[in-house]
């Protein structure tokens, strides 16, 4: 007979939305408010899907710029035109495309907090404008003469090493020590004892409320494979996963042929598809190499813009 498992009854912390069970989660965040109340850039270096922009937030809010704006931006998924004209705003006419003044993040933020997500990924004409943002608190923006003055508190997120990227000469040191004055580590979902348990139920729990489906059971087998699985993807994946089986399984429990292929061990159904899958991973890892890890070429090559190239590696779990 099939043993199944229903909700335990535990409260997870709730860090303005970061939700866990785990010590090491606790001292984490605890470490997080201490260094908010300070105005030092901060550096979260964790996995991707960890909880990395969350951590920036709350650090916003537990910071005294609480009241002020909030801004996020993803360098990994910007080509260099659109992160500089994001950043630094522009002025009619400073480019091909630029028909109207626009103002940047870096002006809009002033006062707050600026959250620059896999900062590694930065170009390094742009790692510039941000050193002198650091250290003088101005930047220009494009086809402009005039200086703006800003006053902003830097939060930034890597899943790689900066030191590495300094070493490849792709970001500039004196900008790495800016940038990682604290720097934090966030534990992994794997490393959170009881988080996976917990985290399932929650988003169980979300979608009962949402969805004509309620489940309230978990086989054994299934719930096996959902605590023994590595969790690369974090705490995003377990969503989707979650989200997968309520949506694909029917009754009351979830069970373990709910689960997609890569929890059951198995290679994914369609041959053809993990084929494909296949090389075009094996292709990116050829161009990395060729390219010596430049982004933007390698999707240049593949007629692909830096987005898409971003998104590819994620899903292929290059990155
Ligand atoms: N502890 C948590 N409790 C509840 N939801 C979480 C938790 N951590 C992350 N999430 C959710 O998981 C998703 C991924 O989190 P987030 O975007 O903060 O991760 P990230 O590390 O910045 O990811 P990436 O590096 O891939 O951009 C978000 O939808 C977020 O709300």
């Amino acid at each position: 007979m099939t043993r199944y498992h229903e909700a335990p009854d535990v409260q997870p912390h709730n860090f303005g939305g970061l939700l866990t069970v785990a010590q090491v989660m606790v001292d984490f965040m605890a470490q997080a408010d201490r260094v908010a109340r300070t105005n030092a850039s901060i550096l979260v270096r964790g996995q991707t899907g960890s909880g990395k922009e969350l951590v920036a937030r709350y650090i916003h809010n537990q910071s005294r710029r609480a009241g002020q704006t909030f801004s996020a931006i993803n360098c990994a998924a910007l080509s260099r035109e659109l992160m500089a004209s994001e950043l630094f705003g522009h002025k009619r006419g400073a480019f091909t495309g630029a028909t109207h003044d626009r103002t940047g993040l870096l002006e809009l933020t002033d006062g707050g907090t600026l959250f620059l997500d896999e900062i590694a990924e930065m170009p390094l004409d742009i790692q510039a404008g941000l050193l002198r943002v650091l250290q003088d608190r101005c930047f220009t923006p494009l086809g402009s003469s005039e200086v703006v003055h800003t006053d902003i508190r830097l939060v930034s997120a890597t899943h790689t090493s900066l030191r590495r990227q300094v070493a490849n000469g792709d970001f500039r040191e004196d900008l790495m020590y800016r940038v990682r004055v604290v720097p934090l580590y966030l534990p992994p979902l794997k490393a959170r004892v009881g988080d996976v348990e917990m985290l399932t139920w929650q988003f169980i729990d979300r979608l009962n409320r949402e969805n004509e489906r309620s489940v309230s059971r978990i086989s054994d087998d299934a719930y096996d494979a959902l605590l023994s699985y590595a969790w690369p993807g974090n705490i995003r994946e377990l969503n989707n996963v979650i989200t997968y089986c309520h949506a694909i399984g029917t009754g009351e429990a979830i069970e373990l042929q709910d689960l997609p292929p890569e929890l059951r061990g198995e290679a994914p159904p369609d041959e053809t598809e993990s084929t494909l899958v296949q090389s075009e991973r094996d292709r990116i890892l050829e161009l990395l190499q060729r390219h010596k890890g430049h982004k933007q070429a390698v999707a240049d090559e593949m007629g692909i813009s830096r987005a898409t190239l971003w998104r590819k590696m994620k899903t292929l779990q290059l990155m």
